[in-house]
């Protein structure tokens, strides 16, 4: 157990970086994208899946942790050419505060519109990512539109978690979804009882605003959310994976991605003047926990 709670500025490769510590974990979060590329529970478990070829240089979004998909989720609604997950990923954020008490840590990063963001889609907007770090680790994406037009959003926080092998793995809180399958060529299917991923997998549940429970060997996942009608599951599997230059080949059994969002049917409008926040509370539940809630359940 660590005993000091603090936010403090620091380098991961060339990236820059924030880490948040408190005695229940440690959160390092980079300015490339305010991606969340670590976080380690009160044991020192890594809960979150970072690739060890991710290019952390900043040329290309970071692979792993929980890259921001905004302002569009997947391929772009109308113009296939401008990229999977939008531009929030590439670009660098700013860093707008850290804090920290004795119970918590706090890094707050914001992204505007400028040049960039406006060759790529022609809005003002002002996006902030909190993230906290106590007993759990929280993440709060808040969307502002302030011009005068309507704005069609869908995005993710698409976080990807270490786990012992995903193969046969169980998400629990998705029984009886619509959903809507990539890994199948787009077929629609409504998930009959808990998901057990044999991957590849590529899933889309839709209408869904409770909470997602990875079950993983001697521990368990947890991932509430708020403002967020969609979770996606994905796991490349083995052949999918030789598509993606920065996994290596014999990784994918140690991810799995359970990504917080609103995409595709869930996709939604913001209006001028209006605000949105999207929001992930990530929590790991380790061996004595799990044993002592078993033991009270069994009598
Ligand atoms: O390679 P990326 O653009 O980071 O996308 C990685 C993955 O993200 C999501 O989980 C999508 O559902 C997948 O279809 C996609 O392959």
């Amino acid at each position: 157990m660590r005993d000091l709670t603090s936010a403090r500025l620091a380098r991961l490769g060339d990236l820059e970086t924030v880490e948040l510590s408190t005695p229940h974990g440690r959160a390092t979060i980079a300015r490339l994208g305010a991606t969340v590329v670590e976080y380690r529970d009160a044991g020192d478990n890594d809960v979150l899946w970072l690739s060890p070829t991710s290019r952390l240089d900043g040329s290309r979004p970071i692979r792993g942790g929980i890259p921001v998909c905004w302002p569009w989720f997947g391929a772009h609604p109308s113009d296939p050419d401008r990229g999977a997950h939008g531009f929030a990923r590439h670009l660098p954020w700013q860093i707008e505060r850290l804090e920290n008490d004795e119970r918590q840590a706090v890094a707050v990063f914001s992204l505007t519109d400028d040049d960039t963001t406006r060759a790529r889609w022609p809005h003002p907007f002002r996006l902030t990512l909190t993230v906290r770090l106590d007993e759990k680790l929280h993440l709060e994406l808040a969307a502002e539109n302030p011009g005068d037009a309507e704005w069609q959003l869908s995005e993710a926080l698409h976080s990807y978690f270490q786990v012992h092998d995903a193969r046969g793995i169980r998400v629990e809180g998705l029984a009886g979804l619509r959903y809507w399958d990539k890994q199948q060529g787009g077929v629609r299917g409504r998930q009959s009882s808990d998901v057990i991923v044999q991957p590849p997998i590529d899933r889309v549940f839709f209408d869904h605003r409770g909470e997602a429970v990875i079950h993983d060997a001697g521990r368990r996942l947890r991932i509430a959310k708020n403002g967020s009608a969609t979770t996606v599951v994905w796991n490349p599997g083995p052949k999918g994976v030789r598509g993606f230059d920065d996994i290596p080949d014999d990784a994918w059994p140690t991810m799995l991605c359970v990504e917080t969002a609103n995409a595709l049917d869930n996709t939604y409008r913001l209006g001028p003047g209006e605000r949105h926040v999207l929001s992930a509370s990530i929590s790991s539940e380790v061996g004595t926990e799990i044993a002592m809630e078993k033991a009270v359940t069994d009598g």
